[in-house]
């Protein structure tokens, strides 16, 4: 099962929480027909299932941390795993949050190519955050768990730049 995706090609998309990382996936997948796997995305379907599983991550990601790894990985492995008949490559957005992540990942599917970076300030992100709670339903677009993902993002998640960085395939997209 798990050769499936054994060479398949990887792309990371980081970025702080509303940086636009969802909308930058959509552009590369029109332009290259990349699978676009979002762990926030794959995480909320199971909230949304309604499983014990679920409910467990929900109170998670309503404080804004970061729910378990393994979990995370899981998620991200099966769903690649499910794809991989019918994919040129896979954008793997909102992971890793933490050099860690990359770390196991690295270990147990394989290496990215590229990591794109979704850079975006402080601010801009709060008030795209802010505005997109008015509509979008989920539990952590408030201002207090806002600034909980924010603290989160420059202190765990900034380390990857920096990491693959040293490694040379960090790209900023031109938005
Ligand atoms: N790779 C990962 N590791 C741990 N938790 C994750 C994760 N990806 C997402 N989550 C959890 C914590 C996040 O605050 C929440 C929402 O993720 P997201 O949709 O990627 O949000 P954002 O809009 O902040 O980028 O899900
Ligand atoms: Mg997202």
């Amino acid at each position: 099962m798990a050769d499936k995706i054994k060479d398949a090609k990887i792309i990371f998309v980081v970025g702080g929480p509303g940086s636009g990382k969802g909308t930058q996936c959509e552009k590369v997948v029109a332009k290259y027909g990349y699978t676009h796997l979002s762990s926030g995305d794959l995480l909320r379907a199971e909230v949304a299932s309604g499983s014990e599983r679920g409910k467990t991550l929900q109170a998670i990601m309503q404080k804004g941390e970061l729910v378990p790894l393994d979990t995370v990985l899981d998620m991200i492995k099966d769903a690649m795993i499910a794809k991989a008949d019918v994919s040129k490559g896979f954008l793997i957005d909102g992971y890793p949050r933490e050099v860690k992540q990359g770390e196991e990942f690295e270990k147990k599917i394989g290496a990215p190519c590229l990591l794109l970076y979704i850079d975006a300030k402080g601010e801009t992100m709060v008030k795209r955050l802010m505005k997109r709670g008015e509509t979008s339903g989920r539990a952590d677009d408030n201002e207090e768990t806002i600034k909980k993902r924010l603290d989160l993002y420059y202190k765990a998640t900034e380390p990857v730049i920096t990491f693959y960085t040293s490694r040379g395939i960090v790209r900023k997209p031109l938005l």
